[in-house]
């Protein structure tokens, strides 16, 4: 995997974003699909936001995505195989490149037919603990007719990327702009944040 990981690192140094095929296997694919949509039928998704904390809204010509936040140990029971991978890769960062990663969020997300995510960064602006992001998609066969495209805006201009089962898109949180182009069929996918957070000295220091 360590090889795997730093041909993602090369990429994205290259091309300011980095995507990889076959991340998760389509067995572990299937089964974290099958929760989202079990999910869903039990109305446990809602409107995703924009923005963080207090400026935290909906916004419907921004995103109209549904989303369900997972705790790591919800992951880790849904996706064993995602939740060991994304901690690979974390402790990979953290070794080889002094990453500083110390916490992850995690979402799933459904876009309806018709939903879309305009052009944005994933950092907030008043909150800069947000350093990579994790995408895997959970859609078998997806063809250009389908819309949903990923469009990132790299160094080399835009790039369209299909939502396809088990790819991994992987970028800066605070650099790459990208869009979710309207998707024409149900669109399932997992997105990850892997942050760095400060923790107040307070408490750390112990009285004696
Ligand atoms: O699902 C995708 O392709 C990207 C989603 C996204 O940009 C986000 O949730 O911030
Ligand atoms: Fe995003």
């Amino acid at each position: 995997m360590e090889a795997t990981f730093d041909a993602l690192l090369t990429q994205m140094e290259q091309q300011g974003f980095a995507v990889m095929d076959e991340f998760i296997d389509r067995a572990s694919v299937a089964k974290l699909r099958e929760h989202a949509q079990r999910a869903m039928a039990d109305r446990a998704f809602h409107p995703a936001g924009i923005g963080q904390g207090q400026h935290h809204h909906t916004n419907h010509t921004i995103r109209n995505d549904q989303v369900l936040w997972l705790t790591p140990d919800t992951l880790a029971v849904w996706c064993p195989t995602l939740h060991h991978h994304i901690d690979h890769l974390t402790g990979w960062l953290n070794q080889s490149c002094y990453a500083g990663i110390n916490q992850s969020e995690f979402h799933l997300a459904h876009y309806a037919p018709g939903a879309y995510y305009k052009r944005h960064l994933d950092r907030f602006a008043n909150n800069n603990e947000r350093r990579f992001t994790v995408i895997v998609y959970l859609n078998d066969q997806w063809c250009e007719a389908d819309g949903g495209q990923l469009v990132v805006y790299g160094h080399a201009g835009h790039h369209s990327i299909q939502p396809e089962a088990g790819r991994l898109v992987f970028f800066p949180s605070d650099k790459l702009e990208h869009e979710v182009l309207p998707a024409k069929r149900p669109r399932w996918s997992f997105t990850g944040w892997l942050k760095t957070v400060r923790i107040p000295q307070s408490c750390c220091s112990t009285n004696y």
